[in-house]
This record gives structure tokens, C-alpha cells and sequence, in this order.
């Protein structure tokens, strides 16, 4: 078997052009919305994936508002640059670059943000929603994971999904949401701890790999015919990207994401819908 692709790319293309749509219906009401970046320090990823979201938002229509610091930054420094997005009616939606620079205090920061202004879905008031059920702006990645697999008409409903890893951005907000009734799976969560990986991964229709361990998730741990999404970003002595996912488990999967490719352009694509829907939020009330 040679596994289909889960194409990020082409889906968030889709995506962007029915934003475009949008957003050009917002700016005839007036309303133009505008993404903010908050990006501190100089890790090249970072810098990278910063430029992405603007570059994206130029091609949408949506406004960018870039605001960077170096890596010296005090926390004190940083939090001005929230309180002044905050309160900036040009910036309709904003998201703090995460890893933040040892030494600041990441969760103060999110906490700072005003929750309506949070286009990443990660202020704990947005994360409080999304555990009861509320409205609100969905984590990006996991959200956009979601998408992907519907889009190519993976079965969610009733699978069982092993989501390895249990950082902010992915792995705890991910069982949240393939947890809720629209999914409805059944989920299984791992990480450093988890004493025998591959006897979970052998059992899982679906594995979303977001440990950041380079090919930790193995051909022979997956069932046959399971779909896999690829979130690791290691890097190799050239700089390329080197996944979680081994390469061997294109012959054993049905649907793999690749990385890159994959869940990287749906996380992009899902902060600007995230964006738009807040705008229109916004334009509605
Ligand atoms: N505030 C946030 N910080 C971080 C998040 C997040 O969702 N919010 N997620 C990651 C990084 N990330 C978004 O910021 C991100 C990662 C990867 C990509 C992407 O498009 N990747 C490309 C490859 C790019 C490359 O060659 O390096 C791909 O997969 O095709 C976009 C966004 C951590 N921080």
C-alpha cells in the first residue's frame, strides 16, 4: 500500500480563496481586518513562519501588523507590545509567536491578551470555551488537522485516534476537539511518559504525531490502512525538516500528511479564517 496524500497545501489554497471572498465582502461593510504578529527573539523558524502568516495575508486582503523584539526582551517590554494590540483598532485578531525566549513568562503574556482579540484560540478564556463547548476561536493546528481530514473524507466519527505529544499549541487541544460531537472519536493521549507507545499506535486509526522526536512513529506501530498526520519539526544538519513520522509508513498508512506540505499550511490557513470570523463577529454586532 502505498498511502494517499493528505494535501495541506492544496486545502489551504481552497481555504484562502474562500477567505478572499470574505474578505472583500468585509471591507465593502468598512471593516478591514487586520492580523497582528508578536514575534520575540531570533529563531529562524519563528522568523519563518511569521513571514508566512503576513505573506498569506497579503494574499487575502487582510492587514498586517508586525511588531518584533529581540531576544534581551523583559517581560515588561513585551507585555507593552500586547497592551498596545489590545487596544489598536486597526488589529482585529493577534498571536504571540510561541516559543517565547527562556526567562519570559508565556502564560502571563497569553493571559494578557484580550480573549476577543485572540486569533490562535490559546488565551485560557478561548481554551475555557473550547471545554465547555462555547463558541470561540479553535487552536490552529488542531483545528486545521481536522479540516484536512475531512476535506479528504477521512472517517472521524468512532475512529480511535492516539494524539502523541501534550504541548499548548497541539497536543492538549487536540483531544478537546476530536472529542466534541461533530467528531466524535475516541482518543487516547501520549507523550514522554506513555510506557508502551507502539501497543497504542498499533491500535489507532488515526495517530497525529506532535512529539517533536525525528521518526518516532514507526511502519511497523501502525495499523494497516490508518491515517497519519506528520506534526514534528525536527531539523537535520541542512537545516531540512525531519518529521515525526518515519517514511517506511507511507507503505503501511492509507492517508499520511507530508511534512512539509501537510498540517503546516492548514495551521496558516486556519489562523486566517480564525481572523475573518472574528472580523465578521465583530461587523455583526
Ligand atoms: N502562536 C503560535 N505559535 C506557534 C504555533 C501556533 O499555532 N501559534 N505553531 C507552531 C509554528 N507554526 C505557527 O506558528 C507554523 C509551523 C509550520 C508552518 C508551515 O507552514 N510549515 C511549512 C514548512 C515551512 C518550513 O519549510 O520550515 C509546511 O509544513 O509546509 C506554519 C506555521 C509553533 N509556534
Amino acid at each position: 500500500m502505498t498511502a494517499q496524500i493528505l494535501d495541506g497545501k492544496a486545502t489551504a489554497a481552497a481555504i484562502k480563496s474562500d477567505l478572499t471572498a470574505r474578505v472583500a465582502a468585509l471591507k465593502e461593510k468598512g471593516v478591514t481586518p487586520g492580523l497582528g504578529t508578536v514575534l520575540v527573539g531570533d529563531d529562524p523558524g519563528s522568523h519563518k513562519y511569521v513571514a508566512g502568516k503576513h505573506r498569506d495575508c497579503a494574499q487575502v486582503g487582510i492587514a498586517s501588523l508586525q511588531r518584533e523584539l529581540p531576544a534581551t526582551a523583559t517581560q515588561e517590554a513585551v507585555e507593552a507590545v500586547v497592551r498596545e494590540l489590545n487596544a489598536d483598532p486597526a488589529c482585529t485578531g493577534y498571536i504571540v509567536q510561541l516559543p517565547l525566549p527562556r526567562g519570559l513568562d508565556e502564560n502571563r503574556i497569553l493571559e494578557l491578551m484580550d480573549p476577543a482579540k485572540d486569533a490562535d484560540g490559546l488565551h485560557p478564556t478561548n481554551l475555557g470555551r473550547l471545554v465547555l463547548n462555547e463558541p470561540g476561536p479553535l487552536p490552529c493546528t488542531p483545528y486545521g488537522i481536522i479540516r484536512l481530514l475531512r476535506e479528504h473524507g477521512v472517517e472521524i466519527n468512532g475512529a480511535e485516534v492516539v494524539v502523541v505529544g501534550r504541548g499548548v499549541t497541539i497536543g492538549r487541544p487536540m483531544p478537546l476537539l476530536l472529542t466534541r460531537r461533530s467528531e466524535n472519536a475516541t482518543v487516547t493521549q501520549c507523550h514522554t511518559g506513555t510506557r508502551d507507545l507502539a501497543a497504542h499506535l498499533r491500535r489507532a486509526d488515526i495517530v497525529v504525531a506532535a512529539a517533536g522526536v525525528p521518526h518516532l512513529v514507526k511502519p511497523e506501530d501502525i495499523k494497516p490502512g490508518a491515517a497519519v498526520l506528520d506534526v514534528g519539526v525536527s531539523r537535520d544538519e541542512s537545516g531540512k525538516i525531519v518529521g515525526d513520522v518515519h517514511p517506511g509508513v507511507a507503505e503501511v498508512a492509507a492517508w499520511l500528511s507530508p511534512n512539509p506540505g501537510g498540517v503546516g499550511p492548514m495551521t496558516r490557513a486556519q489562523l486566517l479564517a480564525n481572523v475573518v470570523e472574528a472580523a465578521e463577529r465583530a461587523a455583526e454586532s
